[in-house]
């Protein structure tokens, strides 16, 4: 792959003229339709969008989780149309890392041995020096030996963090990441997404309906009926709202 391409290099995944489309026929629905986006490394981007505008779609599709029906996705320099499912799943395994809003997290282990699970299934050894400054960095110091069952639901979706920054993900993907919490332990989890992005160089990337969780981004990407329709660079979370209100507007005019 050279950046000619796809007329980058920079970009920690990139896509280029990707339609996604379920079913065939009357039943035929278009969730992505020819999306170009390349994702800033080192940077916290949300997509943004009404209800089936195809938000988790793309995500999907930029992470590998779902195939698509045209174009390319890039990780890095590395294709990943195309890709056979083995190596998918590893390039999955090694280079991403995932938040989602139910927390995935293993009843029966603690904070740490959940932190480090991923780590343990790629028989890779953590760096227990940067396991520890991400477990600071996400406040968990106290609760290592916690299980999921003995954390507040805020501390759980910390672990959940902490457990996709330990593994030194290229990009992590966080689908609603702070859904199902009330906005205090909300606002904490994204500081420390927002931290991971400034002190650990991390890339994010966010689904969420929420104009105060978009602020905690770098760039906002706003997707209507399955294309990239605006975008807004260091938002404010009335900047957010007020865009959503017209694209609201625009809605119901068309
Ligand atoms: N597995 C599937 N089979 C058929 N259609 C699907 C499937 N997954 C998604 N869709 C359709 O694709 C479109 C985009 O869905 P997607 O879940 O990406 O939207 P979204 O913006 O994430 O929505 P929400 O905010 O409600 O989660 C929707 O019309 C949805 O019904």
């Amino acid at each position: 792959m050279t950046g000619g391409e796809r007329g980058v290099t920079a970009a920690a995944a990139a896509a280029r003229g990707v339609v996604k489309a379920y079913g065939s026929g009357e039943t035929r629905v278009v969730a992505l339709d020819r999306v170009d986006v390349d994702i800033m490394r080192g940077a916290f981007t949300a997509i943004m969008g009404p209800s089936g505008s195809g938000k988790s779609t793309l995500m999907h599709c930029l992470a590998g989780l779902d195939s698509v029906s045209e174009g390319r996705i890039w990780v890095g320099e590395q294709e990943i149309t195309g890709l056979k499912d083995k190596k998918l799943t590893r390039l999955r395994r090694d280079r991403i890392g995932f938040i989602f809003q139910a927390f995935n997290l293993l009843p029966t282990l603690n904070a740490i041995e959940n932190i480090t699970l991923p780590m343990d299934i790629a028989g890779r050894k953590p760096d227990q020096q940067w396991t520890d400054r991400v477990i600071q960095t996400v406040g968990l110091a106290g609760r290592l030996k916690h299980r999921p069952n003995q954390l507040s639901g805020g501390q759980q979706q910390r672990v959940a963090v902490a457990r996709a920054l330990a593994a030194r993900p290229e990009i992590i993907f966080g689908d609603e990441p702070t859904g199902n919490l009330d906005s205090r332990a909300g606002a904490e989890v994204l500081g420390f997404l927002r931290r991971s992005v400034d002190e650990l160089g991390q890339t994010i990337v966010m689904v969420t309906h929420d104009p105060v969780a978009a602020s905690y981004a770098d760039r906002v990407l706003y997707l209507a009926d399955g294309r990239l329709v605006d975008e807004m660079h260091r938002p404010t979370a009335e900047a957010v709202l007020d865009r959503m209100k017209h694209f609201d507007t625009l809605g119901r005019v068309s």
